[in-house]
């Protein structure tokens, strides 16, 4: 299916910042007295040897010692009330790219989303939100340090232009050797986020797959899977870690020693040519390492947004898609249905190469019900997919009571059409709250109603804990007819106008599915309902049955018709009944 183009999403960093004003002034409070606080420490120093001890003024000289003592434990307080208050940014941010994203899968349907990994989306709601927010806190560290760079810069010009001119001969050097090296690391960034992603999908698949796992003895394989993923990230990691650490380290530590033996010399020679004092010289050799810090530490962030840039792309090409569960704009409402469906021609297919349906035709009159059988692959839960609004037709189109599908408000038309799918997925709730979840508002009963007309009352009276038992993991503790049942008790409970069962009864004993069958006839006589299965005896009572075969409607008709015609229904039956009993 060819993707709709979506609006260009791009998620302003600074944005989420001006979102939290409050905290972000206080924030930038603290960090403008943080940093201030930082400056007057070196001031005072050169205070002390150029004022207060010359003149011998013990009351200067114990001010400034008690300043220099204080600032300190001052400082060490307002920074940890300001990491409290980032910390909670942080948090807060972190809960709106979560929600944000939830929001918009939450609008994609289940067919754009099965070209993701499971483990992929889990990593994009949940780390790469974190990485995000994490970052988002650290601008508030590059706006301390552009401050620190400013205040440091205008104090040391201000005390002596002419050191501060030569302190500056290094920046251009500093900016060069980021430069190059940023350039060079941006590859590496790259690729841990690709390693990060394969693990996450690993995780997500291994867990909920451990059965086949110990079934076919592949936990050795598996582990060493897992190691060799670890392997490969901690080994890129390291990498860049040993790179950004090393070269950078050195060449930090180079630039300080250089920086600072310069700033001597040149501050020494000043002194002799009294053209600065001791003390001015003094804070020199601490503002000096402060400038230089602050413009590493601007350029470590810089690297930080290099790293995320793959995570925040990550984020933004989820973002980017186009809202599918929205209706359009003169879309109408639906009250209930009469329950007429026709396809005309609908051709679909989910990628762009190949067709999944082709041409299919067919109508289904109110209260009919109808089959769907075929070769596996055939195209018969796409139908039902289409049915559910997961997808559009690529050419043709389909109609509900004359009108197009797509003209009716989703939300509105989803509430009359009830499904119960191939794959059923059950919340790890009770078997209570898995049926309420459908319709919250419905009494007990009704929820009884619903469980036995699925023939589920059997399996809630004998289990000990009955309607609050806990049935786990996507329902893991039942077996698969009992999860069926439920499911359909789900979907029933739900009163829907237009019945979708794929496979439904599938797990169920011949028993249980001719008196679910019984049932549903009864309480659906006057409602549409399609059925799509394999073993034909589940929809040889249908109305209509449609035979599907590589996307296109082979054959139609009544079970009798469809026999009596010896095609490929014919011979479908052929092989799951004597035909003799069949045809008689
Ligand atoms: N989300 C998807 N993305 C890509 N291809 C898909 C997707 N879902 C189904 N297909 C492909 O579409 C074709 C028809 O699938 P569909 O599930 O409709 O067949 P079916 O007739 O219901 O098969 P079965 O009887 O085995 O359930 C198959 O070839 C399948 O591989």
């Amino acid at each position: 299916m060819e993707r709709l183009e979506g609006k260009k999403y791009r998620l302003n960093l600074m944005k989420f910042l001006g979102e939290h004003k409050r905290m972000m002034i206080l924030s930038m409070i603290v960090m403008l007295i943080t940093t201030g606080l930082g400056v007057v420490t070196p001031w005072l120093m050169s205070f002390l040897v150029d004022k207060a001890l010359p003149k011998r003024d013990v009351n200067l000289l114990v001010l400034c010692v008690a300043g220099i003592a204080v600032i300190p434990i001052l400082n060490m307080l307002i920074s940890a009330l300001e990491n409290v208050y980032k910390s909670n940014v942080q948090t807060q941010i972190t809960v709106k790219l979560r929600f944000q994203l939830l929001e918009k899968l939450l609008k994609l349907s289940p067919i754009t989303l099965s070209k993701y990994q499971q483990g992929d989306i889990t990593g994009r709601l949940v780390r790469t939100c974190d990485d995000i927010s994490q970052f988002v806190t650290k601008l508030l560290n590059g706006f301390n340090n552009v401050i620190s760079f400013l205040f440091v810069g205008v104090v040391m010009v201000t005390m002596n232009w002419k050191l501060s001119t030569i302190v500056l001969f290094f920046a251009p050097l500093m900016v060069y050797f980021y430069y190059r090296r940023i350039r060079f690391w941006r590859t590496t960034y790259k690729d841990i986020s690709v390693a990060q992603k394969e693990y996450d999908v690993f995780i997500t698949e291994v867990v909920p797959g451990l059965k086949t796992v110990q079934t076919f003895q592949q936990e050795q394989y598996e582990i060493e899977h897992g190691q060799e993923l670890n392997r490969k990230y901690r080994k890129l990691q390291n990498q860049l870690q040993k790179q950004r650490s090393f070269q950078g380290r050195l060449f930090w530590e180079l630039q300080d020693s250089l920086s600072t033996s310069l700033v001597y010399a040149a501050g020494i020679y000043f002194i002799f040519h009294q053209q600065m004092t001791i003390g001015q010289l003094l804070a020199f050799t601490v503002y000096v390492p402060r400038f230089y810090g602050a413009i590493n530490s601007l350029f470590v962030l810089y690297m930080d947004r290099d790293q995320l840039k793959p995570e925040i792309e990550r984020y933004e090409e989820m973002m980017e898609f186009p809202d599918e569960n929205i209706d359009e704009a003169d879309a109408i409402s639906l009250e209930k249905p009469n329950g007429q469906i026709e396809f005309q021609q609908v051709s679909f297919g989910y990628s762009d190469e190949r067709n999944i349906l082709q041409d299919v035709s067919f109508t289904i009159q109110p209260g009919e019900f109808i089959g769907i059988v075929g070769a596996t692959g055939g195209g018969k839960s796409t139908i039902i997919d289409l049915l559910l609004r997961f997808g559009q037709p690529r050419t043709g189109q389909i109609l509900l009571d004359g009108q197009p599908l797509a003209s009716y408000q989703l939300q509105d038309y989803r509430k009359h059409v009830g499904l119960v799918p191939q794959d059923i997925f059950l919340w790890n709730r009770t078997i209570r709250d898995n049926l309420r979840y459908v319709n919250p508002s419905s009494t007990e009963e009704e929820m009884i109603q619903a469980a036995e007309q699925a023939q589920l009352m059997s399996l809630i009276e004998n289990l000990p804990e009955g309607w609050d038992t806990l049935i786990g993991d996507r329902g893991v503790r039942l077996s698969g007819g009992e999860k069926q049942r439920l499911a359909i008790a789900r979907t029933l409970l739900r009163k829907p106008s237009i019945l979708l069962l794929d496979e439904p009864t599938s797990a169920l004993d011949a028993k249980t599915e001719y008196l679910l069958q019984e049932c549903l006839e009864e309480v659906y006589k006057d409602k549409t309902i399609i059925v799509v299965a394999h073993r034909l005896a589940t929809i040889r009572n249908a109305d209509r049955i449609l035979v599907v075969n590589k996307g296109r409607i082979e054959e139609s008709g009544s079970h009798e018709e469809l026999m009596a015609k010896q095609g490929y229904y014919y011979d479908l039956a052929k092989q799951q009944f004597q035909v003799s009993t069949l045809v008689g």
